[in-house]
């Protein structure tokens, strides 16, 4: 197979379709893409344009309040992954300095299992930013159905893995920068999680490492779509089948919005390789671990001593 140039755009509409071989060829398309490249772009994923637009307005609104206070809402002094990461805290890939970027993250919450999100105290914020979490979490699930389908599993194989999940929603706001300036917009890494859907304003920076290691492909905006990527819990799950795949944000040319959906699966679940991904007569390449373990060892490697439980 030849290594993609770009990343494939998926018009997942019919996985909402009664006609399960319209969901078949859905789900057939996905595989691919999660074997190939683990990145691929969504359209007809059903969250409306005015609620995306509605979330790019809470999240200016948000960054453009004072220093102060959004520190109010400071991620060091909250738990379970919520609240504000200032300006060069972050250092996604360490041997390339600081992150020059600011985020606000926002959890999945029962408010009984995990504590209520800290809401900035700006008037009308709180509605716009929750549809978007809503709508963005069900396209999120609906995209597990093709995952389920395309490794030949029950269509519903995760729907109780994911029901209760370590999921966030990050607002990320980067600052113009020229690419000969200090540090990146976020370092190279790779996502912890099964998947991540993102939408962006419109301002290029993001880039997915190829298979030719030092091979760097731009991912241009894609207005209306969600830009997709399998994480390291799907990747394990699968045995390695779909790939977890190095991905960064170069110093925009102009200032850059994001918002990023992490949906991590429920932290009990356990992330245990699925048979049918395992070789007959090969032991899996990963050991069981529950999705609470793997993240806080991989929030600990990000943050050292200022990482928070991801759950109680
Ligand atoms: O802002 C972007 O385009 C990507 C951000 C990202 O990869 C992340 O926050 O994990
Ligand atoms: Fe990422």
């Amino acid at each position: 197979m030849t290594a993609a140039s770009t990343i494939p755009v998926i018009d997942i509409a019919a996985l909402a379709s009664p006609d399960a071989y319209a969901r078949r060829r859905v789900a057939a398309e996905v595989g691919a893409a999660c074997r190939d490249i683990g990145f691929f772009a969504i359209t007809g994923h059903g969250v409306p344009a005015e609620v995306i637009d509605g979330a790019f307005a809470a999240s200016r609104a948000f960054f453009a309040q004072p220093v102060a206070d959004k520190a109010a809402l400071a991620y060091a002094t909250l738990s379970h992954n919520r609240g504000y990461v200032g300006m060069g805290v972050e250092a996604l890939d360490e041997k390339r300095g600081a992150d020059q970027k600011e985020a606000f993250n926002l959890i999945w919450t029962d408010e009984a299992t995990r504590p209520p999100n800290a809401w900035p105290a700006l008037p009308g914020w709180r509605a716009p930013v929750q549809a978007y979490f809503d709508a963005v979490f069900a396209a999120a699930t609906r995209l597990h159905a093709a995952f389920a389908l395309d490794l030949g599993l029950p269509e519903d194989f995760f729907a109780d893995k994911i029901d209760q999940p370590l999921a966030t929603l990050r607002l990320l706001h980067y600052p113009a920068g020229a690419a000969a300036d200090a540090g990146v917009g976020a370092g190279a890494h790779t996502d912890y999680g099964n998947v991540t859907l993102l939408a962006t304003d419109g301002v290029s920076g993001l880039q997915v490492q190829g298979r030719a290691r030092d091979e760097w492909i731009d991912v241009p905006p894609l207005p209306g779509a969600f830009v997709c990527n399998i994480g390291d819990c799907l990747m394990r799950w699968t045995n390695d089948v779909y790939l977890s795949t190095p991905h960064r944000v170069v110093r925009p040319a102009a200032e850059r919005y994001s918002i990023a959906f992490f949906l991590d699966p429920n932290p009990e679940a356990l992330v245990s390789a699925i048979p049918s991904c395992v070789p007959p007569g090969e032991a899996p390449r990963h050991a069981p671990v529950t999705t609470q373990a793997y993240l806080q060892a991989r929030f600990a490697a990000t943050y050292g001593a200022a990482a928070t439980a991801p759950a109680a």
